[in-house]
């Protein structure tokens, strides 16, 4: 069977479970915003400022990459500005082919000018909602699940939490944890977790990209996360030569908890070498619940099609691997399990029995 191609796939139902709403902007869009409130941007032509964000988080390191949501925070201080970064996330993921996508932001972040902390949810919330309605008239229905997140290095994860559950029935999904990992252990956030869990929420933590084992050990164990966020170094706790898993990859594997995989974004920090080289393969090989994301489509100038291309040029998948992660990753939204069944069962399962002839 010939491999996928690229209008092939965009064409595909993708599931989408780690992308950043600040990590997403339109070029053209961040350009307005900043012209309105008088932000300076390293350019104001929507092609080199594209270029911009994706040389500047080329860097290697996940804090110098992390310095580039600057620019991209500044310009997402009122509710109008969220409302409409929304909307276009909706419909650019939509247009993307992706059925169903959990976005996070961190609502700290927003809180520069005059609002506060439910105000900067209910502006994203309602984006959310007005750009599927208007994809579903596009005739590319998309359900958005929005994850707070909190920043790892700051002190108001607990007031995020409850955030997240106060929205729980609005939209939010889910929580989260991000910002620079070396330093920031998850236990840090205990507290918070341990609230979530009383609450019944769900939650992912970035863990395991910048920093190895002892995060994605502390993430799971001690903060009992749903998912984890990147977690590509749990190959640390594999043998190279034998394939044979430690203690706590194992524990990952047979929990089948979801890794929330981000290979350009992890090639840019410096947590893969290169995509044909990004142990997804081997994670794939090895049969743990493995998950395609974008992370940051701005910084990484990728989409849910293009990372799907990549690891089709990479490994020579086919739909029978792409119809995998798919389904992975549906398996594993903080949606409740009758509706990710009904995604499943009839919007993914029929397109790619098609696909797969
Ligand atoms: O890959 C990542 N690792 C850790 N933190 C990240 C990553 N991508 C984005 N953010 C952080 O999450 C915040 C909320 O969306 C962003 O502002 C950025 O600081
Ligand atoms: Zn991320």
């Amino acid at each position: 069977m010939p491999a996928p191609t690229y209008e092939e796939i965009r064409l595909a139902p993708k599931v989408l479970l780690h992308d950043h709403l600040d990590g997403g902007l339109r070029p053209a869009t961040i350009i307005e915003l900043a012209d309105a409130v008088g932000h300076p941007l390293p350019s104001t032509d929507a092609g080199e400022l594209g270029g911009w964000f994706a040389r500047a988080a080329d860097s290697g390191s996940l804090e110098r990459y992390l310095e580039t949501f600057t620019h991209t925070v500044a310009v997402t201080q009122t509710a109008e500005a969220l409302h409409r970064v929304a909307v276009e996330c909706a419909l650019d993921l939509a247009a993307d082919g992706v059925v169903y996508a959990e976005v996070r932001f961190a609502p700290e972040q927003h809180l520069e000018r005059d609002l506060a902390l439910p105000g900067v949810v209910e502006a994203v919330l309602a984006g959310f909602a007005e750009g599927s309605r208007q994809a579903a008239v596009a005739g590319t229905p998309i359900r958005v699940g929005t994850l707070l997140t909190a920043m790892r290095h700051a002190a108001r994860s607990m007031e995020i939490a409850e955030l997240a559950v106060r929205y729980r029935d609005s939209g939010v999904v889910g929580f989260d944890i991000a910002g620079a990992e070396a330093g920031y252990p998850p236990t840090r956030h205990l507290d918070a977790f341990e609230y979530l869990q009383r609450e019944n929420f769900h939650f992912t933590i970035h863990a395991g990209e910048a920093f190895g084992l002892p995060s994605i050990w502390q993430a799971i164990q001690w903060c009992g996360a749903d998912r984890l966020g990147h977690g590509v170094r749990i190959v640390d706790d594999i043998d190279p030569v034998t394939g044979k898993l430690g203690r706590l990859a194992a524990y990952v594997r047979d929990k089948r908890i979801p890794l929330e995989l981000c290979p350009s974004s992890n090639v840019q920090t410096g947590a893969a070498p290169s995509v044909a080289e990004h142990p997804i393969g081997l994670l794939r090989d090895l049969r743990f619940r493995v998950t395609v994301n974008t992370d940051n489509r701005l910084m990484s100038r990728t989409s849910m099609t293009r990372e799907m291309a990549l690891l089709v040029e990479a490994f020579g998948y086919g739909w029978g691997e792409l119809q995998w992660f798919t389904v992975n990753a549906m398996k594993s939204a903080f949606i409740p399990f009758d509706e990710r069944l009904t995604l499943i069962n009839e919007v993914i399962k029929p397109a790619y029995v098609k696909l797969l002839g």
